[in-house]
């Protein structure tokens, strides 16, 4: 499992853009017929991904956890943004079509993963965090979620939010995880921007047009840079920082939260015209 070690506000003044990518921004998951994972000291994040072809694959622990199995001190998030699927934890089958996410609770022995169609294969995103306590393994659809609009064409982000693991939907110790979808001619999420200290964010990119780029933007809101990130490819936001995204054209992502406050709208909010 690859490690990362995030920077604080100080030493991300000092970076270039190599430097900023080898931190921040984390590529090469979603290898078929893998399952690949890294652990982020912030917050002690596991991020990754499961792509079953043919075989299915099994959640095995990893030596850094330094646990009997992965789960016996952790939760986790999965969301499925590739063809249909299902996970097997301990024995009870969930079914998920693209964008259908699964909660899997502490205490789960046996999880294993697989794609109904190795040519369309399933492509599932992992986000864990440490847990305190059991909640029950869940499933919500993506036909079951309530989206929430926000933005306008005028000002290119119009986008619809859906929430999966949160306070009013499936519970967790502090997972908080959903995605956004952005509408045909828009390009802007989560402008105007924010920070929440309280809570590091997860922001996973998907449904990015291979031609395509997703510039996202980080940072102190007086001190902003960019990161160019393709299909797939997943950015860290420490609570300092503020996550942002233009595309060159319509895009998906997913995000995810750990910390101590699963409030989602405990957010800082940056008047556009703040930003450096
Ligand atoms: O803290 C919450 C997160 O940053 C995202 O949910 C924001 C987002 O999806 C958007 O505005 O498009
Ligand atoms: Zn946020």
């Amino acid at each position: 499992m690859r490690l990362y070690q995030m920077a604080d506000p100080v030493r991300y003044e000092l970076m270039n853009t190599d430097d900023l990518r080898e931190t921040f921004l984390l590529e090469g998951f979603f290898q078929p017929g893998k399952i690949e994972f890294a652990y982020v000291d912030l917050d002690r994040t596991v991020i990754g991904s499961a792509v079953p072809v043919g075989e299915a694959l099994t959640l095995e622990t990893e030596p850094e956890l330094r646990a009997e199995y992965f789960l016996e001190r952790r939760e986790l998030g999965v969301l499925n943004v590739g063809g249909a699927g299902s996970v097997v934890v301990d024995g009870t089958e969930y079914s998920l079509d693209k964008l259908d996410c699964l909660y899997v609770g502490r205490g789960s022995r046996s999880v294993t993963f697989s794609s109904k169609n190795s040519k369309a294969p399933a492509n599932f995103y992992l986000l864990s965090y440490p847990a305190h306590k059991e909640y029950p393994t869940a499933m919500v659809k993506f036909a079951d979620m309530k989206g929430l609009e926000l933005g306008s064409v005028e000002t290119c982000n119009k986008r619809t939010i859906y929430k999966a693991i949160y306070k009013e939907g499936i519970k967790s110790c502090q997972l908080v995880m959903g995605f956004t979808l952005l509408a045909t001619g828009c390009n802007w999420n989560t402008m105007p921007a924010h920070t929440h200290m309280r809570r590091s964010e997860v922001y996973f990119y998907f449904d990015v047009d291979p031609t395509h780029r997703v510039f996202h933007l980080m940072g102190p809101p007086d001190a902003t840079s960019h990161l160019v990130v393709a299909d797939k490819e997943v950015v860290v936001s420490p609570g300092w920082s503020i996550h942002a995204g233009v595309g060159t054209k319509n895009y998906g992502f997913c995000w995810g939260m750990g910390g101590e406050n699963q409030a989602y709208d405990d957010m800082d909010g940056v008047a556009i015209a703040e930003l450096r």
